[in-house]
């Protein structure tokens, strides 16, 4: 599904990220995990064609992520909130997403009937546009507009920040969900816990560079929080 070659991206000589080789399968959900400024979003963007490489490529379905714009049919993404539109409604722009991948109106009632449990009531019937809404609420826009269309790849940034325990639970299920009916998913978070409850593999960034990358087990979530936990032994030594 995901093929990294040589991936490198500097900002003014410094590298950001410097992946030599990774593939990721079919229906994987690959948790990807570090600390701030470790590369997760250059990463991310990478893969959506958002910023370009200083060196190497990724590949989805063999094709150059830079050059081909098929993936752009398969993959839904939200990375923040610049993905939204702000003078629209919820509702707008989730009819706006769902156009551009060729639904029709039926199709979108269907999706939001089958989603409702993420949202509130007034959530997508009010008239409040998504500047004035809370920054859940945005992220679940967001989210909402990640899984329009006919999906192959969904990439989530920080996921579950600002979502109500109800709602991170219930994307935990419908992320498990998706990649059970195929889909292939890739989740940055600095929440361990529901990364390690989620994902198949667990893949971690330390300055830009990958030092972890495991099934995720029984045993993950303690050997991620002891990782993490000695840092704050090294900086205090
Ligand atoms: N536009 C940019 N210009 C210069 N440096 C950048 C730019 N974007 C990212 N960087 C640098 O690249 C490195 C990786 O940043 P990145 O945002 O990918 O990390 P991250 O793992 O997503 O961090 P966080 O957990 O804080 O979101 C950092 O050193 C960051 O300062």
């Amino acid at each position: 599904m995901i093929q990294v070659d040589k991936l490198q991206k500097k900002y003014k000589g410094k590298v950001a990220l410097d992946i030599a080789d990774v593939t990721i399968k079919k229906q994987e959900i690959i948790g990807l995990v570090g600390n701030n400024g470790a590369g997760k979003t250059t990463f991310l963007s990478l893969v959506l064609d958002l910023i370009q490489p200083t060196e190497g490529g990724v590949f989805l379905k063999d094709k150059n992520v830079a050059v081909h714009e098929d993936w752009k049919q398969y993959t839904g993404s939200f990375l923040d909130d610049t993905f939204l539109i702000p003078f629209m409604t919820s509702y707008e722009y989730l009819e706006f997403i769902s156009k551009l991948h060729g639904w029709k109106k039926g199709d979108l009632e269907e999706f939001l009937e089958e989603n409702k449990q993420f949202y509130g009531d007034d959530f997508l019937s009010g008239k409040k546009m998504i500047k004035d809404l809370s920054k859940g609420n945005k992220n679940k826009t967001g989210i909402l507009g990640a899984m329009i269309g006919s999906l192959d790849l969904l990439i989530l940034d920080e996921p579950f920040a600002n979502l109500d325990p109800t709602s991170q639970q219930w994307l935990r299920i419908k992320i498990q969900k998706l990649a059970e009916q195929g889909v292939t998913v890739i989740v940055s978070s600095h929440d361990l816990q529901h990364v390690t409850g989620i994902s198949s593999r667990i893949i971690m960034l330390e300055e830009g560079v990958i030092i972890k990358d495991v099934a995720n087990t029984e045993n993950t979530l303690v050997e991620l929080e002891s990782y993490f936990g000695a840092k704050i032994q090294e900086q205090t030594n």
